[in-house]
């Protein structure tokens, strides 16, 4: 173990998408078998008795490449050094409710966060937002750490993505390792569009293996409406599928796609007409440790408008948060 830990800060980590999210990490499944990690496990009070049982379990695990596990209720020390920052910790919905609805119980934690990571993080962190409304409170943070290139400000849309995936691939009776090319559009939210224009099946058109009726209606609503379906049935929100999600985006961001396609939040460049600024879901590739866009992709008129629709969301989430004074 010669190489230098890389340390991840996991905050909301006496919950339970971060229980989900640190055993994985600390056995090499995020950034290789070969990279040791130390953790940084931020909760509030309340939460710390969480995240000192699972620091008890991380050590019971004897994990080689476990470096160390650091435990704080004050962001400033928990994302000092960071490498890669893991905002979790944030109150989930339940049944009834939009996630949208949590803005202003959430949106207050992102931003001493967000500043937070601008003043004690590593020069090279990258910043991943899992807490509902994921978009919106990336925005919140990265408003809050101007010294820190927005790129490395994200929010995660991957669980969308492989949602859109499985989904498809059931529907096609085809292995999930044969679909690529989807795109997850816009807000994580019910106006999210999983869009299958691009889509290919072991190489062919997805449209021309599936009805296309369906792919640009039920599926659409499937995909969008998952996290609902799972609270319905499960009685609490997806937890095993978010921090996979969470660990699929961090490795592929940092260790790179190749040519695969993915979907990931990230900060617009006004790629295809999305208002500079927000953090909207796009088609991406990993090379050299950053997100690009996958631009040039023809986008028809039925996409458009659904594009338009879940952009015209986070633009007024945006101007609700600005108007709440969290945007600093
Ligand atoms: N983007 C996505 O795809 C998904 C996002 N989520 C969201 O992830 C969030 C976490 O979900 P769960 O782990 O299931 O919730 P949970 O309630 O089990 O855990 C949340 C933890 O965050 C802690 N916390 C609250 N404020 C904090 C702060 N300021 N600093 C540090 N920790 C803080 C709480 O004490 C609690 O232990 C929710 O907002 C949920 O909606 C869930 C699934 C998918
Ligand atoms: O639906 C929720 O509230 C949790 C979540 O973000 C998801 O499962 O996609």
């Amino acid at each position: 173990m010669s190489r230098t830990p890389v340390t991840v800060t996991i905050t909301g980590a006496g919950g339970q998408i971060g229980y989900a999210t640190m055993f994985r990490i600390a056995s090499g499944a995020m950034l290789g078998a070969d990279q040791p990690v130390r953790l940084r496990l931020l909760e509030i009070p309340q939460g710390m008795r969480g995240a000192e049982g699972a620091a008890l379990e991380l050590a019971d695990c004897a994990f080689p490449l476990l470096a160390g596990v650091e435990l704080s209720d004050d962001p400033g020390a928990a994302f000092d050094g960071a490498n890669l920052a893991m905002l979790i910790g944030s109150r989930p919905r339940t049944a009834g409710m939009e996630r949208g609805d949590l803005l202003s119980a959430n949106g207050a934690i992102f931003g001493p966060q967000g500043r937070a990571i601008g003043e004690r993080a590593a020069d090279d962190v990258r910043v991943i937002v899992v807490g509902n409304p994921a978009n919106t409170n990336a925005l919140i943070a990265q408003q809050h750490a101007p010294d820190v290139p927005a790129d490395r400000f994200t929010a995660l849309t991957r669980l969308d993505h492989n949602r859109a995936v499985g989904l498809l691939a059931a529907e096609a009776g085809a292995p999930v390792s044969d679909v690529d090319g989807i795109t997850i559009w816009g807000n994580h939210s019910a106006t999210q569009y999983p869009d299958l224009s691009d889509a290919t099946i072991a190489g062919r058109a997805a449209l021309d293996v599936v009805d296309a009726d369906w792919a640009r209606g039920a599926y659409i609503d499937r995909v969008a409406k998952r996290g609902a379906e799972i609270i319905e049935v499960r009685g609490g929100s997806s937890v095993a599928s978010a921090a996979n999600a969470a660990i699929d985006h961090v490795r592929d961001w940092v260790l790179g796609t190749g040519e695969r396609r993915t979907s990931a939040a990230v900060v617009s460049r006004g790629e295809y007409g999305v208002p500079e600024g927000l953090v909207s879901s796009f088609p991406v590739r990993s090379t050299g440790g950053a997100w690009e866009v996958v631009e040039g992709l023809a986008v028809d008129a039925f996409s458009r408008e659904r594009i338009g629709a879940s952009v015209a969301e986070l633009v007024s989430e945006r101007d609700a948060v600005r108007e709440l004074g969290l945007l600093g």
